[in-house]
């Protein structure tokens, strides 16, 4: 994962100190880009050990179209407890604008796949969790956001395009706000699986997984973890195993999916900015 390292330096060398909604801080650069060819290794991060079952998870529950954090406790779950109301609700975060956008019925998914399959070369292969009728309003509670018909939060990854050449198919994904010790290693690793699963379902073999950042940031209060896992040898990707027989997007469990050769640095603990 020479990427994620490079953009770890990259920041710490050129990040300008930025104040931020949380009230943490941050050392933050606009615009940078990172490309993983999927069949070299599975991107996991290997300089901290990283909670796979998390990331594949919250995938599957986004993929149903699901915004209540009950499925994700109910696998044992917690990176969305922080953002949720009373009643486990988030809004019509990213999986409802995914498969119900604006509630006008539009499953972007489905109709994205179609045209993979029917029209490769199409340029307008598009998926948008982006939806400016639903962001919250900044001066009032998440759980306020909510009941107001708005998201807790806005989509950090929130634009991603589909792109298909000798039979592979690439994804490649605007994220417009990224921290990047915590929330990034679960983006690369999600889209990087979504890529594979959706190149299944099409038949079609593994391409690139291009990841291009919009504000990339550092933390304050995460820096000793960066400076810890700069400090490390990254160690050889792992290899992902996904169940061949599964050939409709909705069909995936957290059971079709197996990880093997993943050796990484042990778990390095962060607190998360709300
Ligand atoms: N500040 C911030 N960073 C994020 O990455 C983030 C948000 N907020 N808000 C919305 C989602 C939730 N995401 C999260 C939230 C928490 C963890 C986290 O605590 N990760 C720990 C524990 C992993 C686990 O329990 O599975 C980690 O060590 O990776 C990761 C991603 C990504 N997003
Ligand atoms: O998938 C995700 C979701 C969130 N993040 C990070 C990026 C920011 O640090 C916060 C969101 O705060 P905003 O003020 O809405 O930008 O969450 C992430 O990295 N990945």
């Amino acid at each position: 994962m020479k990427q994620y390292l490079d953009l770890i330096r990259h920041v710490k060398e050129n990040g300008i100190l930025k104040e931020d909604r949380t009230g943490t801080g941050t050392k933050s650069v606009f615009g940078y880009q990172i490309r993983f060819d999927l069949n070299k290794g599975f991107p996991m991060v290997t300089t901290k050990k990283l909670h796979l079952k998390s990331i594949i998870y919250e995938l599957l529950w986004f993929l149903k179209g699901d915004t209540n954090i009950e499925y994700l406790k109910n696998n044992g779950v917690k990176i969305w407890d922080a953002w949720a109301n009373e009643n486990g609700d988030l809004g019509p975060v990213y999986g409802h604008q995914w498969r119900n956008w604006n509630s006008e019925g539009i499953d972007q998914i489905t109709e994205v796949i179609n045209t993979i399959k029917t029209n490769p070369d199409s340029r307008r292969m598009i998926v948008t969790a982006w939806n400016p009728s639903v962001l919250p309003d900044t001066s009032v509670s998440f759980s306020e956001n909510v009941a107001n018909g708005k998201a807790a939060l806005p989509p950090c990854h929130a634009f991603f395009q589909f792109y298909v050449t000798e039979g592979k198919l690439s994804c490649q994904l605007y994220q417009r706000s990224a921290d990047i010790f915590l929330g990034v290693p679960f983006n690369i690793a999600s889209y990087a699986l979504l890529t594979m699963m959706m190149a299944q379902v099409c038949d079609l073999e593994y391409g690139d997984f291009i990841h291009t950042f919009g504000d990339a940031h550092i933390y304050s209060n995460h820096s000793e973890q960066i400076k810890l896992q700069l400090s490390r040898e990254p160690k050889a990707l792992p290899q992902m195993e996904i169940n061949p027989s599964i050939k409709n997007i909705f069909d995936f469990t957290f059971e079709d999916f197996t990880l093997v050769n993943y050796n990484p640095h042990p778990h390095i603990k962060g607190a998360v900015a709300v």
